[in-house]
């Protein structure tokens, strides 16, 4: 069986992969809050992390893994963008999940197997605060129910951070009926116009924290493989996630192993929703931009490192997926290439995996490049819709034998302007014009627009 080799962000160290039961290998990943738009930045863990799930099915079996990413569909995000637009909560929700469906479909991510809304496991959150009551992790204030982080004596050690540190660095919010600045809440008020669940400390809402310990036990038990998310969760989130988990469940070990994405950055700072630097996948999708082409490029940096966008590496990429499209076509998807497993078994090298399949069509290996591009989820068929030839192959035809034609005509007459004037007006409407030593051929892009195409064809080769 292949070894997986994963960073664990716990350890900083690259660690042998080994699940708990290779017979149900289990992953928790964060997911969006139900706002707005996913931005390109939210894009990158969906994409990485799928990549992740496709090696693990491979591996384990596709029966055998159990992906779990929740949706937040209860946050006082949402209660503000639904007072400020005067917009039914649940509306805003259920549009937002849609569209993050569409758009991270449209980057050939898998779905999860479960996708757990905050909204639908109150009542296993209202449970697990109880436990952390009962156990002396929590205590009540003011209708608040608030975790007491000095009753964790290991808090801070997944990002390395001392509690005096944290107190000192991070701007908490103190209120006053915190026992101690850095406690947080698990559970808090609700005024009659918010959202709220009757529960033993009065009718309230869930913190944000509470809600992965509680979906993740409910779905996946106390002990787990492989929680992800980025890196600007590490904390305080999954700081929390942890002390949450381990002190309600203390006989369960919670994630084994934690893995972060590095951020997508513009002009070198992250990309979100806060600073408003950012672009959402669907201005990409609508500038034409294929969705293979955006998870291509989000692949080409390792996960661990920063990276940014620019519509330059977009060319690229769509030049290059454009090439490999035609010599994957026309071959039967083979089985992935040894090397393309071992590559994305070490700490998922999406990037040497990329320089493989520049490799394999060097070769011409079709086969072998479909079925290794499939566990980077490229060049499926769904995907390459973008990429198949859309224009009519007659037309072509009739086009490149009148200007075949026209050329030995001009060759004659020392008269090249009408083949000038046809070359720019084709290659304007993004056909390339080759010209062999005695034929002229053209070769429509991603692009070409089928009607366009018929009108060139009645003006040039009427
Ligand atoms: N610039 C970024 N690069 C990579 N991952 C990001 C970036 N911004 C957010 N993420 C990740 O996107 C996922 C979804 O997070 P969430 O919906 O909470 O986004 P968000 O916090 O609303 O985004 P923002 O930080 O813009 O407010 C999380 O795993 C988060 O780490
Ligand atoms: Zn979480």
């Amino acid at each position: 069986m292949t070894t997986i080799r994963l960073t664990n962000t716990r350890t900083r160290r690259k660690e042998l992969f080994e699940p708990i039961d290779p017979g149900n290998v289990r992953m928790y990943v964060c997911g969006p809050t139900v706002y707005d738009r996913a931005h390109l930045g939210n894009a990158r863990p969906v994409v990485v992390f799928d990549v992740l799930f496709r090696l693990l099915r491979h591996v384990y079996g596709a029966d055998h893994v159990t992906y779990v990413r929740n949706v937040t569909d209860v946050d006082d995000k949402i209660n503000a963008r639904a007072a400020e637009s005067g917009r039914d909560i649940r509306a805003i929700t259920e549009e937002t999940l849609r569209w993050y469906h569409e758009d991270m479909d449209a980057l050939g991510a898998l779905r999860p197997t479960h996708e757990p809304r905050a909204t639908e496991w109150i009542g296993a959150m209202i449970a697990m605060i109880g436990t952390l009551i009962d156990r002396g992790h929590a205590y009540e204030a003011a209708g608040h129910v608030l975790f007491r982080v000095r009753s964790y004596r290991d808090y801070g050690a997944l990002s390395g951070r001392s509690v005096d540190d944290m107190i000192a660095g991070a701007r908490v919010e103190v209120a006053p009926f915190k026992e101690d600045p850095l406690d947080f809440v698990l559970w808090k008020p609700s005024d009659p116009s918010l959202p709220g669940w009757e529960s033993p400390w009065g009718r309230g809402r869930p913190g944000w924290h509470i809600e992965c310990s509680a979906m993740s036990r409910a779905l996946l038990g106390d002990s787990f493989d492989i929680h992800g998310g980025g890196l600007d969760l590490q904390f305080p989130h999954h700081e929390n996630e942890i002390a949450q988990s381990r002190c309600a469940h203390p006989e369960g070990g919670f994630a084994r192993l934690w893995m972060h994405n590095e951020m997508l950055l513009v002009d070198g700072r992250k990309m979100s929703k806060s600073l408003g630097n950012f672009f959402t996948v669907r201005d990409l999708l609508d500038r034409g931009v294929p969705g293979e082409v955006i998870r291509f490029v989000l692949l080409s940096t390792h996960y661990g490192r920063p990276m940014d966008w620019t519509d330059a590496k977009a060319r690229e990429a769509q030049e290059i997926l454009f090439r490999w499209h035609e010599i994957a076509r026309q071959a039967p998807e083979g089985p992935p290439h040894p090397e393309m497993v071992d590559l994305l078994a070490d700490d998922l090298n999406t990037a040497g995996a990329i320089a493989l399949l520049h490799r394999l069509a060097g070769e011409g290996d079709g086969a072998a490049l479909r079925g290794s591009a499939a566990l980077l989820g490229l060049l499926g068929e769904e995907m390459g819709r973008w990429a198949e030839p859309k224009a009519d192959g007659d037309l072509l035809a009739r086009l490149a034998q009148t200007l075949t034609q026209e050329r030995v005509r001009a060759r004659q007459t020392r008269d090249f302007s009408t083949l000038d004037r046809a070359r720019q007006a084709l290659t304007e409407a993004g056909i390339e014009v080759r010209m062999t030593a005695d034929a002229v051929t053209l070769h429509p892009g991603p692009g070409t627009d089928p009607a366009r195409l018929r009108e060139l064809a009645a003006e040039i080769a009427p």
